[in-house]
C-alpha cells in the first residue's frame, strides 16, 4: 500500500450558536486553515494470527502514542467494546472511538479479513500551531519547509486549547486515513464513490461516542466539507446505533451507507477581499455551563425564548444572504465591487452600517449588529455569559476601526475569542492600530485563513523530516 496523508480543518461558528442544536435552524460555519493531519502506513507485524494492531502516534505531545490490538474473532462474536484494547491501558477517547467505529465498519464490509494474518496500521497525527497554546514548545519544520509544527513538552491533555475543534479535526482525518489503509477503492475526490460522506458519517458517530453525548455535529461537518451552511441531522439516528449492542456493526453500516441523514451542508464562503479575522482572547469559558443555562431558559420561558430565537435566526440568515449577494456582485459587477472594497478600507463598521450609498456593505454591518443585539438579549435573559460586557466593549472597539465591518463572539460565545469580518487589504493597518490600543492588549490575532475545502488529501512528501 502506498502511504497517504489526509487533513481536516478547524472551525469558527460565525452564526447559529445554540440554534444549531435544533434541526429547525441553520448555522454558518467557517472552516479555518488550522489543519489536523493523519498519515498512514501499513506493515507486516509479528502479532499472532487474527490480531490486527493499530498504532496512532502524535509526536508533538509527550507520551503521544497509543497502540490498539484488534482481536478479529472477538470483534465478530462479542462486539467492539470487548475486542479493542490499548496495550498500555492508555486513554485517548477520540482516537479509540475512531478506531473502534472504523474497524466495525470495515469488519462488516469484509475489509479487515486481509488484516487477520497479522498486519499493522500505523497513523501519525500532526496538528497546526494555532490549535494549542504556544508556551513551552519548540518549532520543527519538514525538509521542504512546507509544514511547520509545535512540539510541546506536555501531554495532549495538559496543553491549553484555543477552541478550534481539534477533536473533530482529529477524528475526521484519522477516519479518512484508516479507511484509506483498509479500502483499496478509497477516494475522496471522485464524488460518485461517496467516500467523503462516509468519512463524515463515521466521524460523527465516533465523535459522539467519544464525547458521551450527541452534539450538533457542526464541527465534524465543517472539518469534512469546509465552510458551510449547516443544518443538523436528527440525534435519533446516532442514538439508535450507539444504543444497539450486539448488532451494532450491521446497524452502523446501514446508518453510514443507506440512511438519509436529512442534514444540510451547503458550501458557502466569504466574498473575495473580505476576511475572517479571529482573535484569541486571553481567558476562557466553559461551553457546557453556558449551554445548560440556555436550555433552562428555553424550558422556563418557552414562548418568549422562541420569539428571541426567531429574531436571532432571521438576523443570522440576513447575514448569510448579504454575504452571498456580495459574492455574486464580485462576479457580476467587478467595478462596483472594487469600489465597495476600497470604501471599506476607508470606513469603520459603525459608519458603514449607516451608509445608505453602500447598501451592499451596510446590509452586512446591520445584520451583524442585529445578531449581537439578540445574543445580548440571550445573555441578559439566561445569565450565561454569551456576549459579556468585556466582549461587548471589545467588539464595539473593533467596529470603530477602519476596515472592520463588525464582529461577533463565535460559537457558544463567552470570553474565548472574537470573530471579525474585515477588508483583507486593511489587515496590516488593523494589526498596527490594535497593537498600540490598550482595548486589544489581551487579544492575540490568529494567523488563519478561511478554507473552502475541509477534508483533503495532502502530499506525503511534505512531511519528510517529521515522520
Ligand atoms: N494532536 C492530537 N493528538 C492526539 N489527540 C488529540 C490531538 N488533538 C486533540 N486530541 C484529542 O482531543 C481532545 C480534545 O478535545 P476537545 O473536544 O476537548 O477539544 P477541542 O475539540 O479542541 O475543543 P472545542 O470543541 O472547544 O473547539 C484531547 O484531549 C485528545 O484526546
Ligand atoms: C453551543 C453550541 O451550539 C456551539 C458551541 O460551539 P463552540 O464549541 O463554542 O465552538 C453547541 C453545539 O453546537 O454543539
Amino acid at each position: 500500500m502506498v502511504p497517504k496523508a489526509f487533513s481536516a480543518t478547524g472551525k469558527a461558528l460565525l452564526a447559529g450558536g445554540y440554534l444549531v442544536l435544533d434541526p429547525k435552524y441553520e448555522a454558518f460555519v467557517i472552516a479555518l486553515s488550522a489543519r489536523m493531519y493523519a498519515l498512514n502506513n501499513v506493515s507486516d507485524s509479528n502479532a499472532g494470527n487474527g490480531i490486527c494492531s493499530i498504532t496512532v502516534d502524535s509526536p508533538q505531545f509527550v507520551n503521544g502514542s497509543w497502540t490498539y490490538s484488534l482481536d478479529l474473532a472477538r470483534l465478530r462474536s462479542a462486539g467492539l467494546a470487548y475486542a479493542v484494547v490499548e496495550k498500555a491501558g492508555k486513554h485517548n477517547p477520540f482516537i479509540q472511538s475512531a478506531i473502534l467505529v472504523t474497524a466495525a465498519y470495515a469488519l462488516e464490509n469484509g475489509a479487515l479479513d486481509e488484516y487477520s494474518k497479522g498486519k499493522e496500521i500505523h497513523v501519525t497525527i500532526f496538528s497546526d500551531p494555532e490549535y494549542h497554546s504556544k508556551s513551552d514548545s519548540v518549532r520543527k519544520e519538514s525538509t521542504n519547509g512546507s509544514k511547520e509544527f509545535l512540539f510541546h513538552n506536555k501531554e495532549i491533555t495538559q496543553v491549553n486549547k484555543t477552541g478550534l475543534g481539534s477533536s473533530a479535526g482529529l477524528v475526521t482525518s484519522l477516519t479518512a486515513s484508516l479507511l484509506s489503509a483498509l479500502f483499496s477503492d478509497f477516494d475522496i475526490v471522485d464524488k460518485s464513490l461517496n467516500w467523503k460522506e462516509k468519512v463524515h458519517n463515521l466521524a460523527q458517530v465516533s465523535h459522539c461516542k467519544a464525547q458521551g453525548k450527541i452534539g450538533s455535529g457542526f464541527d465534524v461537518a465543517s472539518a469534512t466539507f469546509g465552510s458551510i451552511i449547516y443544518q443538523r441531522f436528527s440525534p435519533q439516528l446516532i442514538h439508535n446505533v450507539l444504543d444497539a449492542v450486539s448488532d451494532t456493526n450491521a446497524k452502523l453500516v446501514d446508518l453510514v451507507d443507506n440512511q438519509d441523514w436529512d442534514m444540510k451542508h451547503e458550501l458557502c464562503s466569504m466574498p473575495p477581499g473580505i476576511r475572517l479575522l479571529m482573535g484569541d482572547v486571553i481567558g476562557g469559558s466553559e461551553t457546557p455551563k453556558l449551554v445548560s443555562k440556555v436550555q433552562n431558559w428555553l424550558k422556563e420561558k418557552p414562548e418568549y425564548s422562541r420569539k428571541v430565537w426567531t429574531e436571532l435566526n432571521g438576523s443570522n440568515m440576513r447575514l448569510v444572504e448579504a454575504l452571498r449577494k456580495m459574492h455574486k456582485l464580485s462576479e457580476t459587477d467587478k467595478a462596483r465591487y472594487a469600489y465597495l472594497l476600497k470604501e471599506l478600507t476607508k470606513k469603520n463598521g459603525e459608519d458603514i452600517a449607516n451608509s445608505s450609498d453602500l447598501p451592499e456593505l451596510s446590509q452586512i454591518g446591520c445584520a451583524i449588529k442585529d445578531v449581537r443585539k439578540y445574543l445580548k438579549v440571550m445573555t441578559e435573559e439566561t445569565g450565561a455569559e454569551i456576549e459579556p460586557l468585556e466582549q461587548t466593549t471589545l467588539l464595539d472597539a473593533a467596529t470603530s476601526i477602519k476596515g472592520i465591518l463588525g464582529g461577533v463572539v463565535p460559537g457558544a460565545g463567552g470570553y474565548d475569542a472574537i470573530c471579525l469580518l474585515a477588508s483583507s487589504e486593511a489587515i496590516p493597518q488593523i494589526f498596527q492600530e490594535t497593537s498600540s490600543n490598550p482595548s486589544f492588549s489581551h487579544v492575540r490575532w490568529m494567523h488563519l485563513t478561511e478554507q473552502s475545502d475541509g477534508l483533503i488529501e495532502e502530499s506525503y512528501s511534505d512531511f519528510t523530516g517529521l515522520v
